[in-house]
C-alpha cells in the first residue's frame, strides 16, 4: 500500500464523517479491513484520520488566513487541507514536500487544475510563513476552544462545571491517545495465565493502575490474538472496571444490568459472581442484546440472560423486590471518551444533554422498585458532565427518599482514588487518572 492511497483513503473516510455523522472508529476499521491497509499504513491511516479529527477546528484556525474565498471551498478540498496541514504540524515522520506532493496529486484526481494549484499555494505558504499564534485570541475561553478543538458552549459548560484550568486539562487530555487496557476473565483465569499467553502471543502487557483484574497493553493490539478467542479477557478501560466492583456482588445474587449492551458490565458481573447466580441484561435495541450474547459465549459464562426491552418498562417484566443489586449504567453524552470518539465534540448539543438527563432520570425510576431491601443500586455513564451525573442522582434521592448515597462505597475503590469519593460517588476525570472519563454512584436502599 503507497503512502498515496494512504492519504486518499483518509479522506474518503474523513468525508464520510462529515456527511453521515458515523463514529469515526467503526468507519476506519472497515476501511482498514476493505483496502488490507496493514502495519505502518495502518498506524499512518488511523493518526491521520484520528488527529484530523480530535483538530478540526485548530487546523481551520491555521488554515484561515490562507484561504482567500472560505464560502467557496468544497468539503472535500477543506478536508484534504486540513489532513495536510495536520500531517505538517503534528508528525514529524513524513518531509513537507511530501505531504505537499501527494495532496497536489489527490486535488489534480479528484478536481482540476485550478484546484491543485490552490492547494499547493496554500500548503507552500503555511511551510514557508508558519501557522498563527493563540496568543491572537484575547478571550481566554475561546481560545482553549481553538487550541483544544472542542466547541465553545462545551468549554464554557466545564469552566462553569470545573474551573478554568481543569478545563484546559481535560481538553488537552482528550486530545491524547487512549491506552488499551484488558480485563482478565477472572471466572476462568488468572492474571498470570492471561499475561504468559499475551507474551507468548507477541502482546507486551503490565499491571494496570488500579483495578486487580486490570493490565494495559503496551506493545501490540490484544484485540487480534488467539487468547481473546478463548475469552481470556475483555478489552475494557479501567475506569469500567470500577462498576461491576462498586455493585460489591455476592455468589448466587440475583443482578439486574438495565443498560446492558454490548454487555462489558454485564460479563464483568458474571466473572465476579464466579458462574453462580444470575445476571438479566436489559437493552432497548434488538442487534445491541446480540452482541451481549456473543460476548457471553466467547467467555464461557452462563450467568448471563440477555433480554430485549426497555428498560423504562422493567416493573411490567420483573416483580418488585426481585434483585440483589441493580446496574444502571446509563445512555450519556460520552463526553468522558472523546479520546476514543472525537466526532462526539461536534456532533453532541447542549439539547442532547438535557434530554438524556431526563431519560436517565426516567430509568433510575422504574428499576428503583425492583431492587430488594438493603440492595444496592448503581448508577454510572461515561460522561463528565454533572447534568447527567450528580443532578440526576441528586433528583433521584430527593424523590426516593427509601434510597441514601451508600457511605461503604468507598471501601471498595482502590487506595489511589478513595480520596475522590464524596457522598458515594467518583468522577473519574480524562487529565487525572489517564483513564476515560466516568462517574459512578452508590446508592442503598434503606430496609
Ligand atoms: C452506556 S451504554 C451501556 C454499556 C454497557 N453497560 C457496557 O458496559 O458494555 C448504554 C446502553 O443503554 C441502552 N439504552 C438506551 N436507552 C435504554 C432504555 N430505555 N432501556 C434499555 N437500554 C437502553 C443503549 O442501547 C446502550 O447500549
Amino acid at each position: 500500500m503507497s503512502r498515496y492511497n494512504v492519504r486518499s483513503i483518509a479522506l474518503d473516510i474523513l468525508l464520510s464523517i462529515e456527511k453521515n455523522q458515523a463514529f469515526s472508529n467503526l468507519l476506519l476499521n472497515k476501511s482498514i479491513e476493505k483496502h488490507e491497509v496493514r502495519g505502518k499504513d495502518a498506524g499512518l491511516l488511523t493518526e491521520i484520520v484520528y488527529g484530523s479529527i480530535q483538530r478540526r477546528d485548530t487546523l481551520d484556525y491555521y488554515l484561515a488566513p490562507f484561504i482567500k474565498n472560505p464560502k467557496k471551498l468544497q468539503s472535500w478540498v477543506r478536508v484534504l487541507l486540513r489532513l495536510s496541514v495536520y500531517q505538517m504540524i503534528y508528525l514529524d515522520r513524513v518531509p513537507d514536500r511530501a505531504i505537499i506532493h501527494e495532496a497536489v496529486e489527490i486535488a489534480k484526481q479528484k478536481g482540476h487544475r485550478g484546484i491543485s494549484s490552490m492547494v499547493n499555494g496554500v500548503l507552500r505558504s503555511i511551510q514557508r510563513e508558519g501557522v498563527r499564534s493563540f496568543e491572537e485570541i484575547q478571550d481566554p475561553l475561546e481560545r482553549v476552544a481553538i487550541e483544544t478543538s472542542h466547541p465553545l458552549w462545551l468549554v464554557k459548560r466545564w469552566a462553569e462545571q470545573y474551573g478554568m484550568d481543569r478545563t484546559r486539562e481535560i481538553c488537552m487530555a482528550n486530545l491524547t491517545a487512549p491506552k488499551q487496557t484488558i480485563r482478565v476473565n477472572t471466572a476462568r483465569f488468572t492474571v498470570d495465565e492471561v499475561k504468559a499467553q499475551l507474551q507468548e502471543e507477541g502482546i507486551a502487557v503490565e499491571k494496570g493502575e488500579f483495578a486487580p483484574e486490570a493490565l494495559e497493553v503496551q506493545k501490540g493490539n490484544a484485540a487480534y490474538t488467539e487468547a481473546f478467542k478463548k475469552g481470556m479477557f475483555t478489552i475494557q478501560d479501567e475506569s469500567s472496571m470500577l462498576v461491576a466492583h462498586a455493585l460489591n456482588v455476592e455468589e448466587n445474587e440475583t443482578v439486574l444490568d438495565s443498560c446492558a449492551a454490548p454487555g462489558g458490565k454485564s460479563t464483568h458481573i458474571a466473572e465476579l459472581l464466579k458462574g453462580t447466580g444470575k445476571v438479566i441484561s436489559l437493552d432497548i435495541h434488538d442487534h445491541k442484546v446480540k452482541l451481549i450474547a456473543e460476548q457471553a459465549t466467547r467467555l464461557q459464562l452462563t450467568n448471563i440472560e440477555p433480554t430485549v426491552l426497555d428498560s423504562r418498562k422493567a416493573g411490567d417484566s420483573f416483580g418488585k423486590e426481585s434483585f440483589d443489586r441493580i446496574l444502571v449504567d446509563a445512555p450519556c453524552s460520552g463526553f468522558g471518551v472523546m479520546r476514543r470518539k472525537p466526532d462526539l465534540k461536534y456532533v453532541k448539543t447542549q439539547k442532547d444533554v438535557e434530554q438524556l438527563s431526563h431519560i436517565q432520570l426516567q430509568i433510575l425510576e422504574a428499576v428503583a422498585p425492583l431492587l430488594k431491601s438493603n440492595g444496592i443500586l448503581v448508577y454510572s455513564t461515561c460522561t463528565i458532565d454533572q447534568e447527567e451525573n450528580s443532578d440526576v442522582v441528586h433528583a433521584f434521592l430527593q424523590k426516593n427518599d427509601q434510597f441514601k448515597e451508600d457511605n461503604t462505597f468507598v471501601d471498595r475503590v482502590p487506595e489511589q482514588l478513595k480520596q475522590n469519593v464524596k457522598h458515594g460517588q467518583i468522577q473519574l476525570l480524562p487529565d487525572q487518572q489517564h483513564s476515560d472519563g466516568f462517574y459512578i454512584a452508590c446508592l442503598r436502599k434503606q430496609v
